[in-house]
């Protein structure tokens, strides 16, 4: 992931590392400069005046934009992954979605993004400070070939034990990026569950207590002790500089004639050079912070794919047809070793036709309902639209034939269908009045004037929306459950029928039995099966051509 980013931005990211190496060379001159003037005295003090402030000048000049370029590769660098995640999320199967699950998605967003980003702001510190440490090491071996090797030894045995803390500290910062996944998971509880979270004082306090404390506590603990080692070995390599500063200046200079000269030259590149040195130990763990992240970023991105072309916007043709062929569909519960089995389903559906799907709850109802709209691939038989065989290659295009109102369905505020924006107004404005709302909402611009309504309102919102998308097939999955007598009547009475002489095909998930009767057509759904499906009665049909073509179910 850190490899895609430099390799995206490689013009900035080579411009940015430029200007910080000319920062840390002139840093180093700078060091020349004072040491020089510390330690010689024939000098032309104007001259090196002069250069020594456009040294410094130049310093700040690469300082700053060295900074403000890595700080925009920083942010270019969080905007990008994000886009990149939010764009994979989008394109993904959506039964990999629902098996990775929000709060891991939430956490690689958040997170595990800004942390990534944080690289960027640590890589021209350990740029620059490297090129100091190097200019300083070099330094040293211009004024003793003993000393340059004895530092070279000391910066081995440094890394070698932060190279083994490393490893160790590593292990800790990944526990505590797959808790911090756990812990997004519980911050939506903390929202989603206010209801029920304040309503029940001892499940206030277990959920706070013994979840919410207990991951958060977890990963506060894992990522303390992966950054207090690097802090340790940070601390190590600390000492390993001033143990090697006391070798230098008290045992391997001892009693030489221009020992003052000497010793001011050599303190002069260790203290220029212990600055650089502690920002190095204290910025690599800040890198590898985001390697980490940017590991589980990678995870993540690997765990959803789209195995589903994006469908072109074209026309739809009109719908002749579709037919469920022996499809089916598993889902595994690993904790119970359980299977939950639909199908095989055969089933047709044509235009005009009402059909309600009824049954228990955890008959499979909504699961067929994903199978049919093209949310789940079938893992067997196929699915046919207008004598069309479905597959990856055109899925998103059938999918494009539904419009779906889930019992956990989402309303955007905004209205995305692609239309002229002052006649969306229009409709939208006309279906709230047909909806009974056009007192609570009106569509300005395209967006809802607001989405702070009752369960019931917010499900007739659904509805205009699914009516302005104007597919040819609708499923609503319990859409009346939440809704009033009144307005049931209207839905059932009014709405069908309207929506049925439209050439619509509806599927309606229903536990409303006093209105089953006013179907085209009943299927009953048990424990993943098809148990009956029975024809329409004629006398309910508005709609006389329309009458639907049932299939006899093998599984009945
Ligand atoms: N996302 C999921 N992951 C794993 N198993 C699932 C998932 N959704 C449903 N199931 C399983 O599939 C079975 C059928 O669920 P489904 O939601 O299709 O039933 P339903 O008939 O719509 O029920 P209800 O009337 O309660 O809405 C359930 O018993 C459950 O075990």
């Amino acid at each position: 992931m850190l490899k895609y980013l430099i390799k995206q931005s490689r013009l900035l990211l080579f411009s940015a590392s430029f200007i910080s190496i000319l920062h840390g060379m002139g840093s180093v001159y700078l060091l020349a400069q004072i040491s020089a003037a510390l330690t010689t005295s024939d000098f032309n003090r104007d001259e090196a005046a002069l250069i020594f402030v456009v040294t410094a000048l130049l310093v700040m000049l690469g300082y700053m934009i060295g900074a403000i370029l890595f700080e925009r590769l920083g942010q270019c660098a969080q905007s990008d992954l994000r886009g990149l995640i939010a764009q994979r999320v989008i394109e993904a199967d959506y039964r990999q979605l629902e098996q990775l699950g929000a709060a891991r998605i939430q956490s690689a967003l958040s997170e595990h993004c800004t942390r990534v980003a944080e690289f960027f702001v640590s890589f021209p510190i350990i740029l620059t400070n490297s090129i100091i440490v190097m200019g300083c090491l070099a330094y040293l071996a211009y004024l003793s070939w003993q000393v340059f090797l004895l530092a070279i030894l000391v910066i081995g045995f440094g890394s070698f034990g932060y190279h083994l803390a490393h490893l160790r500290a590593i292990r800790h910062l990944d526990i505590a990026a797959k808790e911090q996944d756990n812990l997004f998971a519980y911050f939506r509880s903390l929202t989603d569950g206010a209801k029920e979270l304040r309503l029940n004082r001892d499940k206030r306090n277990a959920f706070y207590d013994d979840v919410l404390k207990r991951s958060i506590e977890r990963v506060r603990k894992e990522r303390t002790f992966g950054m207090s080692i690097f802090v340790a070995s940070a601390s190590w390599g600390n000492f390993l500089i001033y143990a090697f500063i006391g070798l230098v200046l008290f045992l391997l200079i001892g009693d030489v004639p221009d020992r003052t000269l000497i010793m001011t030259g050599y303190a002069l590149v260790f203290v220029y050079m212990v600055g650089p040195l502690e920002a190095l130990l204290l910025n690599i763990p800040r890198a590898n912070l985001a390697q980490v992240s940017a590991r589980r970023i990678e995870e993540i991105m690997h765990s959803i794919h789209s195995s589903e072309p994006q469908a072109e916007i074209r026309e739809l043709p009109p719908l002749q047809s579709i037919v469920l062929q022996g499809v089916l569909h598993r889902y595994y519960h690993e904790q119970k070793d359980e299977m939950f089995t639909l199908g095989p389903i055969d089933l047709e559906f044509r235009p005009g036709e009402i059909t309600f799907l009824v049954g228990g709850n955890g008959s499979g109802k909504t699961t067929l309902a994903k199978l049919l709209v093209g949310l789940y691939p079938p893992e067997e038989g196929r699915i046919m639209l207008n004598s069309q065989v479905i597959n990856n290659a055109n899925r998103d295009y059938y999918r494009q034939f539904f419009t779906t109102i889930f019992s956990d369905f989402h309303l955007f505020d905004r209205l995305l269908e692609v239309s002229d924006g002052n006649m969306l107004d229009k409709n939208g404005n006309e279906l709230l009045t047909k909806l009974h709302l056009q007192h609570k909402v009106k569509v300005r611009n395209g967006a809802f004037s607001t989405l702070a309504l009752s369960q019931g309102q917010r499900k007739r919102l659904a509805l205009v929306v699914a009516y302005l998308e104007n597919r040819p097939f609708l499923v609503f999955d319990e859409w009346a459950a939440d809704q009033d007598p009144v307005f049931k009547e209207i839905f059932y009475r009014e709405l069908l029928p309207e929506l049925r002489t439209m050439g619509k095909t509806v599927l309606i998930i229903s536990h409303d039995d006093r209105y089953f009767h006013l179907a085209d057509r009943l299927i009953r759904m048990e424990n993943g099966r098809i148990s009956l499906d029975s024809p329409k009665s004629p006398a309910t049909s508005i709609n006389q051509t329309a009458l639907p073509l049932v299939v006899a179910n093998h599984t009945a």
